[in-house]
């Protein structure tokens, strides 16, 4: 059987089938830049104050007169008096013949003769202390993200800070997520002694939702009529499925089966790995792509964390390691993934759990750890929830 670093080269060689689009920003996150953002101004574009206090023109001396105030949003004051000072306040542009700012925390305001005057408690004055100086972090015309960028919210932030309220990037589509089983129902029902709520799809919608992906739900009995046509009315508008339950080898497991008379060839069905052997993998001609989870909410968990979410965000192994306290014995011939709560740094624990059935005992895992069949170490690869 196929074993997880296999499985994971497999998939690297499956293209992610992304849409070129010209979204507003507020939609970009999780999307891989397609233009070079250049800088339309130094940043910072002024020489900007950088704590509320006073700027100075004079740093050999210890006294100064007051001149006036100047706020964040206020065009930029001149200080006329060598030995003058201006009262300032984060932001705001350093007034004209400064050369540094103290902050307010180190100064004694007083009046002499009727006049304002402060006077510093240091004995130091360093030129140029709490001025971030124009142009310091990039200058106009440079590039400020790169093409290629996947992007988070800290790459948002540049592109509005240069004034982009739209961009070109690739993307995911939105994908359809699909729940089957007999036996399941909607959250807000309350479900007969044999039935369940169904909790996948929505730990799936939301997980994706915070990578930036929209998602749709259908629900699917155990009926392969119904399901090949709820399937295929999906791929005719979306390029990803993702699918949980049927995929093991009960009677009613019909979903391999109906991927492969929609045209799926199985990149993979089956992994040496408790939990979530039976996963099924597979993608078309056409570059549609389906992950279809074992229905265990934990094999569902595990599979779509460590394979679907590496998989559309490039991401590689191996992954950074930890030192584990309470880890049992490897098993023979499944890699183990392991939930593991952190102690203290560099350290976690084995949570004590009953299997992918579980979802009660794992909601402390931080990550899951990944312990290679017949390895004894303990200090093993995880991966983050
Ligand atoms: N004879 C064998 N039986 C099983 C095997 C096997 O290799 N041989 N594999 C086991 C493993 S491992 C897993 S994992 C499960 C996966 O089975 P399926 O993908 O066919 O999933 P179902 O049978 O439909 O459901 C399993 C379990 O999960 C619950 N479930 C399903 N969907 C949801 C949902 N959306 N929300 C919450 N819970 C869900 C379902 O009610 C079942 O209890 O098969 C083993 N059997
Ligand atoms: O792999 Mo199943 O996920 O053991 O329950």
């Amino acid at each position: 059987m196929l074993k997880p670093q296999e499985a994971f080269q497999i998939l690297q060689e499956i293209p992610v089938p992304r849409q070129k689009v010209h979204l507003p920003l507020i939609h970009c996150l999780g999307g891989i830049l397609m233009e070079d953002l250049l800088a339309d101004r130094d940043f910072p574009p002024f020489d900007r104050v950088m704590m509320d206090g006073i700027a100075i023109g004079n740093i050999h001396i210890k006294e100064w007169a007051l001149e006036g105030i100047a706020f964040a949003g206020e065009t930029q004051k001149s200080l006329s008096n060598p030995n003058g000072a201006w009262e300032i306040m984060t932001g705001s542009p350093l007034p004209k013949n400064c050369v540094a700012v103290l902050k307010i925390e180190d100064l004694d305001f007083f009046e002499k003769e009727g006049k304002k005057w402060v006077s510093s408690k240091n004995d130091t004055i360093e030129k140029g202390s709490f001025i971030h100086t124009q142009g310091s972090d990039i200058q106009q015309g440079q590039i400020i993200l790169k093409k290629g960028t996947r992007l988070k919210a800290n790459h948002i932030a540049i592109a509005a800070s240069v004034g982009y309220s739209k961009l070109w990037v690739e993307k995911l589509g939105e994908i359809h997520v699909f729940s089957t089983g007999d036996e399941l129902v909607s959250i807000e029902e309350t479900p007969l002694d044999h039935q369940i709520r169904s909790s996948n799809s929505i730990m799936m919608q939301s997980a994706l939702q915070h990578v930036g992906i929209t998602s749709k739900h259908h629900h699917l009995p155990d009926d392969p009529t119904i399901i090949l046509q709820s399937l295929k009315t999906s791929l005719s508008t979306v390029d990803i499925l993702l699918l949980s339950g049927g995929v093991s080898a009960g009677k009613k497991d019909y979903t391999p089966g109906i991927l492969k008379d929609l045209g799926f060839e199985a990149k993979f069905h089956k992994i040496a790995q408790k939990p979530g052997k039976p996963l099924w993998v597979g993608n078309r001609e056409d570059g549609k792509v389906i992950f279809a989870f074992p229905g265990n909410p934990i094999s569902t968990l595990v599979c779509f964390s460590i394979y679907f979410l590496s998989w559309i965000q490039d991401k590689k192994t191996p992954f950074p390691q930890v030192k584990i306290e309470g880890l049992q014995a490897p098993l023979a011939n499944l890699d183990h993934w392991i939930p593991i709560q952190w102690t203290r740094e560099h350290q976690a624990k084995v949570l004590q759990h009953n299997g992918s059935g579980d979802l009660v005992h794992w909601q402390h895992a931080d990550a899951l750890a990944w312990q290679k069949a017949n390895d004894p170490n303990d200090e093993l690869t995880y991966f983050p929830l």
